[in-house]
């Protein structure tokens, strides 16, 4: 029930974590506070009773009574001075609480807001990677930018709520002391004031919705204004992109007004309501011939118990507002509708035999229609030979190396390593001893060195002979910052070439036991390719190396080649054996294949 009402409410929880035990804390702060300001308050019946020259007056009944009977003994001015600085020590004490509250608020705050953050960056980094080739970058980046921002927002509301219902708790228990007629009276008109809000509330889930959908077109829309600065200005469509994002911004601004407007309602409609009743109170009272002094502290009383009361209010329509933000990030939290990352036990300590694609077929998540891009694939990658994987575009080369990396897992058969099916060995274990130089993994914004250095230990040393090996060493030393020069965001500062050679030397510089290198050398000259080549070589015997290229000069260290079509493995077979054939005629070559699974 609790959790239709406030939406996101396990969001809130999860988020609270281990700082729910310090939410008592919150309460007793926020009801010791509260109590100190009503007694402060029912301090000015005996002061008002003096001041009206009758401070030995009786006849009241309650808590007035116990009131009215401080200082009495006491010669009027000496009783005065006293309850007023009586009353000045319980306001100084209650900020005293109040402001301890604040910090403690706003260290749960903090620490939720911290969590809420932690857990959707752990969430990016845990989640199977299909959902990155299914999602739209534009909402993840909404919910990391602006919607997690809300989730916190949210958070702090409801911490607020707390203290102010704490203290609307003890004043309207003072209030029920002081008459308990006029208490009723109120409390039924606050829970009239209470039912409309809540239903002009209700209305705020749609808009907020809409806000959060559109938030995230539009992060979309930025995200490919940064990426596609290029293709824009060449193809001279500034123009178009501009109307595009104006459209998106201006379907926000729509969107955010709708719920703005509806809730700009709430707080003149509540003042409005909240001072008819207490008006009403006050009337009422005189008629049914209340004191004086009681009327002046209910009157007090009420007058401080009402931001209370519309801040609680405003508390839920905030809450309300914020359901869409709340709904998204719950959403990216939520494991069991994700694909989940690889798992397996086995350990992996190096190939000793070969690789063994066993009748794979694979199809990319997201639709049946989507064709099948592997259809009963087997070919084997032996243990210290290189292997090429050729095939037109499109034949599903790159799509093997996803499976060998455990992005994706086969739809039908199995990866064999060493004959262990793939998906039972530790893949942090089996990821360790491969390395990937793809054109697809980028570079990251840091110097060359901690490019080069990305997620492995090396000394300055192994560093430059990884990058003399890739052929990149010669044009970094030429840099004026040499290794340490920066690459900017996706090494944007390189030339195509040299940002090819220093994710050569990343891959390198781990000497893995398998290294797949995905068109990791078509920006690079001919010249360098050659040298490259040369280090390939070299690992012949001693290293496995996967090799998927359009380029005959790329492949033609290989031992073996594997050639792709339509889904299929059309061939397998000694590179040396098919030497007199061209590319094209390559991708056409169809044989029997040599020990297929
Ligand atoms: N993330 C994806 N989601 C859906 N389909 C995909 C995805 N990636 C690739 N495909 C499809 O899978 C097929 C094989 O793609 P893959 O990238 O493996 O081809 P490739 O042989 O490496 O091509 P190229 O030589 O052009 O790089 C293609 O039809 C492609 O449309």
């Amino acid at each position: 029930m609790l959790r239709f009402l406030l939406p996101g409410l396990h969001v809130l929880r999860d988020a609270l974590g281990p700082q729910m035990r310090l939410l008592p804390a919150v309460v007793v702060l926020g009801l010791a506070s509260a109590a100190l300001e009503g007694a402060g308050i029912g301090l000015i019946i005996p002061m008002l009773s003096i001041i009206a020259g009758d401070g030995q007056a009786g006849g009241l009944s309650g808590i007035s009574a116990f009131f009215q009977q401080m200082g009495q003994g006491l010669n009027d001015g000496t009783r005065l001075l006293a309850i007023a600085a009586a009353v000045l020590s319980l306001i100084t004490l209650k900020n005293v609480l109040a402001f301890a509250n604040t910090l403690l608020t706003n260290f749960i705050y903090g620490k939720a807001s911290h969590a809420i953050r932690s857990a959707l960056s752990d969430q990016l980094l845990r989640i199977g990677y299909p959902f990155f080739m299914q999602q739209n970058p534009g909402r993840l980046l909404n919910i990391i930018s602006n919607e997690s921002w809300r989730a916190s927002d949210a958070i702090q509301t409801v911490l607020a709520a707390i203290v102010h219902g704490s203290a609307t708790v003890i004043l309207m228990a003072f209030l029920l002391l002081l008459s308990w007629q006029m208490t009723l009276f109120v409390a039924l008109g606050l829970v009239l004031v209470q039912l409309s809000h809540a239903a002009l509330s209700s209305t705020l889930k749609r808009p907020s919705r809409d806000v959060t959908s559109f938030n995230s077109e539009l992060a979309g829309r930025m995200l490919h204004l940064v990426h596609a600065g290029r293709l824009i200005r060449v193809f001279g469509q500034e123009q178009r992109e501009k109307n595009a994002f104006d459209a998106a911004s201006e379907a926000v601004r729509r969107a955010g007004f709708v719920l703005q407007t509806r809730q700009g309602v709430l707080p003149p409609l509540t003042e409005v309501l909240h001072s008819a009743l207490f008006l009403v109170a006050v009337v009422g009272a005189w008629f049914v011939g209340v004191s004086f002094p009681v009327i002046v502290a209910f009157v007090v009383l009420l007058y401080r118990l009402q931001p209370h009361v519309r801040a609680l209010q405003m508390s839920w329509s905030q809450i309300q507002g914020w359901s869409g933000s709340l709904e998204e990030v719950r959403w990216l939290l939520d494991s069991s509708d994700k694909p989940k990352p690889p798992t397996g036990s086995e350990p992996f300590r190096g190939l000793r035999r070969a690789i063994q694609f066993d009748r794979v077929t694979f199809r990319y998540p997201g639709s049946e229609e989507r064709p099948i891009v592997l259809r009963s694939a087997g070919f084997q990658i032996h243990h210290g030979r290189s292997t090429a994987i050729i095939g037109r575009s499109g034949a599903g080369k790159t799509t093997i190396v996803n499976l060998l990396c455990r992005f994706v897992e086969p739809d039908e058969g199995r990866i064999l390593i060493d004959g262990v099916p793939l998906n039972e060995i530790d893949p942090v274990q089996w990821r360790r001893q491969i390395a990937v130089a793809s054109q697809d993994l980028e570079l990251v914004d840091g110097s060359i060195l901690e490019n080069i250095t990305y997620g492995q230990i090396a000394t300055l040393a192994e560093v430059e002979r990884a990058a003399k090996l890739a052929e990149a060493h010669s044009f970094i030393e030429k840099l004026p910052q040499g290794y340490d020069t920066v690459v900017g965001y996706r090494g944007a500062s390189l030339s195509a070439g040299q940002r090819q050679r220093v994710a050569l030397a990343r891959a390198l510089v781990r000497d893995p036991a398998i290294l797949i290198l995905d068109e990791a050398t078509n920006a690079v000259d001919g010249l360098s390719e050659a040298a490259i080549v040369e280090t390939l070589k070299s690992r012949a015997g001693r290293r496995t190396t996967v090799v998927i290229s359009h380029h005959r000069s790329t492949i033609s260290f290989c031992d073996d080649v594997v050639v792709l079509g339509s889904g299929r493995v059309k061939s397998q077979t000694r590179l040396a054996e098919v030497a007199s054939l061209s590319m094209d005629q390559l991708y056409e070559h169809e044989i029997h294949m040599e020990r297929q699974g």
